[in-house]
């Protein structure tokens, strides 16, 4: 792995190795970090990122910007006029899933989906961001968004955390979570970098194969670490940031 930065004392964080590299870099007193979560498809990124929380970190949820922008109503409009109404549910949602099939299985229908909804998600995310700096329930800001990297979407983040987990126990925490056939997550996996593309723009690593307790003490040791414990009490917001 390559970085242009030197690496820290690797802590110790319970039964596995947690690998530091450099700490968030100044960016003035009133900045608060900006870290991003990323890794392969099921990892552990929002898993991880609710560790965060928990220790007085804002949530950027990537996921759940791009389903609102899908609610927009003229990305919706612009939706169901390219795939059809029978995207439809009888509530009037969207049925992502039905869509996810059909863009995850052609690259070009994916691009025309992420032409629809990128800009959308890149705008809330910049005020998310704008929100979380002023809020004084923070002390730092954590974006868990997949296609950070592929998007582009990593300029204003100061740090990078990839979250790893062996694609057996990812596939089988999958199915469990989203009922996601092999085929579907062939798909969405198809869609995003290679996992040691993604590893290699990262300043620190999270090992997912443990329990969450596990891993709640690697986001605990890498914040000491980097100077964003709170004296190890947890007691800061658990909320995430508002939309
Ligand atoms: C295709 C859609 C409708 C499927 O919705 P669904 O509810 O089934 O999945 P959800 O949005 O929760 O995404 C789950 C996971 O799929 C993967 N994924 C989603 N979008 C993409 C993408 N454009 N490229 C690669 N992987 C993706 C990510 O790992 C993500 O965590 C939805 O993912 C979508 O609109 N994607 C385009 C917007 C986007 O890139 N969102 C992610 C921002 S981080
Ligand atoms: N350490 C863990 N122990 C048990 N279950 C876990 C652990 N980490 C994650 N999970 C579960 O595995 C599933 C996938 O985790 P999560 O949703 O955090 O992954 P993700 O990387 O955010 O996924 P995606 O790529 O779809 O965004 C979830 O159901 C989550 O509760």
């Amino acid at each position: 792995m390559e970085h242009p930065e030197g690496s820290t004392a690797a802590p110790s964080a319970g039964s596995t190795e947690l690998l530091v590299l450099a700490p968030p870099p100044p960016r003035g007193e009133t900045h608060k970090p900006i870290l991003a979560l990323v890794g392969p498809l099921g990892a552990g990124k929002s898993t991880a990122a609710e560790c965060f929380a928990r220790r007085g970190g804002a949530i950027i949820d990537g996921d759940a910007l791009g389903h609102e922008a899908l609610r927009q109503p003229a990305i919706r409009a612009a939706v169901i006029q390219r795939w059809g109404s029978d995207l439809v549910r009888p509530d009037g949602s969207l049925d992502r899933r039905a869509l996810g099939r059909i863009v995850f299985a052609d690259p070009a229908q994916r691009n025309a989906l992420e032409q629809l909804v990128f800009p959308y998600i890149e705008q809330r995310l910049r005020e998310q961001i704008a929100q979380a700096q002023q809020d004084p329930r923070f002390r730092f800001v954590v974006v868990d968004a997949a296609v950070l990297l592929e998007a582009g979407w990593n300029q204003e983040v100061d740090r990078i955390i990839y979250v790893d987990a062996p694609a057996p126990l990812r596939q089988a925490r999958l199915v469990q979570r989203s009922g996601w056939t092999q085929a579907e997550i062939a798909g969405r996996e198809a869609a995003q970098w290679p996992p040691e593309r993604k590893r290699a723009a990262a300043h620190a690593i999270l090992h997912n194969h443990g329990d969450r307790e596990d891993l709640q003490r690697q986001v605990d040791c890498l914040l000491q670490t980097w100077g964003l414990s709170n004296g190890g009490s947890g007691s800061t917001s658990r909320e995430p940031a508002s939309s």
